[in-house]
């Protein structure tokens, strides 16, 4: 058996800050204890912590590898993403397999298995994509769930892609609320929006800005009161994914209020950049086209104050990377023609600490919304997202005070820009240990591809 200690640091998790040493034995944490009981302990590996918090591996439940959308590919594989996420002290990804259209859903997750399976250097799970919503995929979701992927996202957006009509949409959610998966939504008017963007591409309007204007705050409000009301007739648990309009969360907290099981996870791409960006140079907005989109500034003062009233509770990346060179600029000339997707998977821990240090969330709130929270809502918990005795030791040591600047010149993933390029933000992952594996140490690469296992998931936690 091979045992390590982190000693001299301070342990935070979603509930308690404590300076304490952890034992690690073989993958799990073995003990957390004082120093003083610590002391008689015994290791092969001692990782001095002395100055850093030492927190769960992050774990970021909304990333989309090699992903198809419009003509080509999200740019990260596997193999790179989770790399990079390793990087950035993110120790889990749950992915989305993508069911075809008019094919079965079952097709999707083997070929999200054939994508993912030993490339990974990280633990992953999948979500499924719903796409094509009949009766022989609704008896597909049950199977699934025993099988751990306990989570479908389906589409008010994007008709004649992923989109579901509301039908669809109701009959996923009564078979979800019979057979305990969660329902994730990407909850914009697409019909509507497809109409403004006909208009806007027919007035001369192709620049990456008419994005942002066609796509309008209220449209991702209606479609949030609609899939709120239609998880309550169908009684199903929501989950709203990457809100980013103030509206929306209006909607996601008054439904809470009213005890219906709906939950709301933002981004922060929607916390850090505006609508603005956009408007850039030359084509260079392109750099900044997601679904939903970027909001004016405004927005971000209702995100803040959901995350800490817990109004949303999650912050994943909605990594979704494609270069800016051949692939966004597939929409030069066609702003609805640009793939949809912002990168983030390696950054997502450091600006939500930056977001401490700036006063926004506390420290023990961060690990929440990053580790604790995502874990619990996809049946991961208490195996990760936590330190605690019996948790796979998925283990960052994270330096506070490091000063660091984002650039693609520096990151990891798979993708000619960097959405903060040119960001100050305080606090690094220096040291990170997946199944007490260290795998990143003060920046040194040590991990590998496939040594990440699938994740066969529980059901929800907050449902059970
Ligand atoms: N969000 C985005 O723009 N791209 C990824 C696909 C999705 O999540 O809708
Ligand atoms: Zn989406
Ligand atoms: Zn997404």
């Amino acid at each position: 058996m091979s045992r390590t200690i982190i000693r001299g640091g301070l342990v935070i998790t979603a509930t308690e800050e404590t300076e304490a040493d952890v034992l690690i034995e073989d993958d799990t944490i073995a003990a957390i204890a004082t120093p003083a009981l610590a002391r008689e302990w015994t290791a092969d590996t001692v990782l001095d912590a002395t100055g850093r918090y030492v927190i769960p591996g992050g774990v970021d439940a909304h990333t989309h590898m090699e992903m198809p959308f419009g003509g080509t590919f999200a740019s990260d594989t596997f193999e790179t993403g989770t790399r990079a996420a390793a990087w950035g002290g993110t120790t889990t990804i749950i992915d989305f397999a993508i069911q075809p259209v008019g094919r079965t859903l079952r097709e999707g997750v083997e070929a999200w298995h054939a994508k993912a399976d030993e490339r990974c250097a990280i633990d992953y799970g999948f979500h499924g994509i719903l796409s094509d919503v009949g009766d022989g995929v609704l008896k597909e979701m049950d199977a699934l769930v025993g099988e751990g992927i306990t989570s479908f996202k389906m589409f008010m957006a994007y008709p004649g892609v992923f989109y579901s009509d509301d039908g669809q949409i109701l009959r996923a959610m009564q078979q979800a609320g019979d057979n305990g998966a969660l329902i994730m939504m990407h909850a914009e008017n697409g019909i509507a929006i497809d109409v403004l963007v006909r208009q806007a591409l027919d007035a001369g309007r192709t620049a990456p800005k008419h994005h942002g204007r066609v796509r309008h705050p209220r449209l991702e409000a209606e479609a949030t009161h609609r899939a709120i009301q239609l998880a309550a007739v169908a009684g199903s648990p929501l989950y709203v994914v990457h809100v980013s309009a103030t509206q929306a969360i209006a909607e996601i907290t008054r439904a809470r209020h009213e005890g219906q099981p709906v939950f709301g996870e933002t981004c922060p791409q929607y916390l850090f950049l505006t609508v603005d960006e956009l408007d850039g140079p030359g084509f260079d907005g392109a750099k900044y086209v997601c679904s939903t989109p970027l909001r004016p500034a405004e927005h971000q003062a209702s995100l803040w104050r959901a995350l800490r009233t817990d109004d949303l509770s999650v912050v994943s990346t909605d990594h979704c990377p494609f270069c800016f060179a051949g692939q966004k600029e597939l929409g030069r000339d066609d702003f609805s023609k640009i793939p949809n997707g912002i990168p983030g998977v390696e950054n997502r821990l450091d600006l939500l600490h930056d977001a401490v240090v700036a006063g926004h969330i506390t420290r023990r709130r961060w690990v929440e919304l990053a580790c604790t929270t995502p874990a619990r809502m996809f049946g991961l918990h208490p195996r990760k997202g936590t330190l605690a005795p019996g948790s796979d030791a998925d283990v960052v040591l994270y330096d506070p005070h490091a000063e660091q600047v984002l650039s693609a010149e520096t990151h990891h993933m798979n993708v000619d820009y960097n959405a903060y390029e040119g960001r100050r933000i305080t606090g690094r992952a220096r040291t990170v240990l997946s199944r007490g594996e260290v795998i990143v140490h003060e920046g040194e690469y040590r991990g590998r591809p496939g040594r990440g296992r699938f994740l066969r998931r529980d059901t929800c936690d907050y449902l059970t």
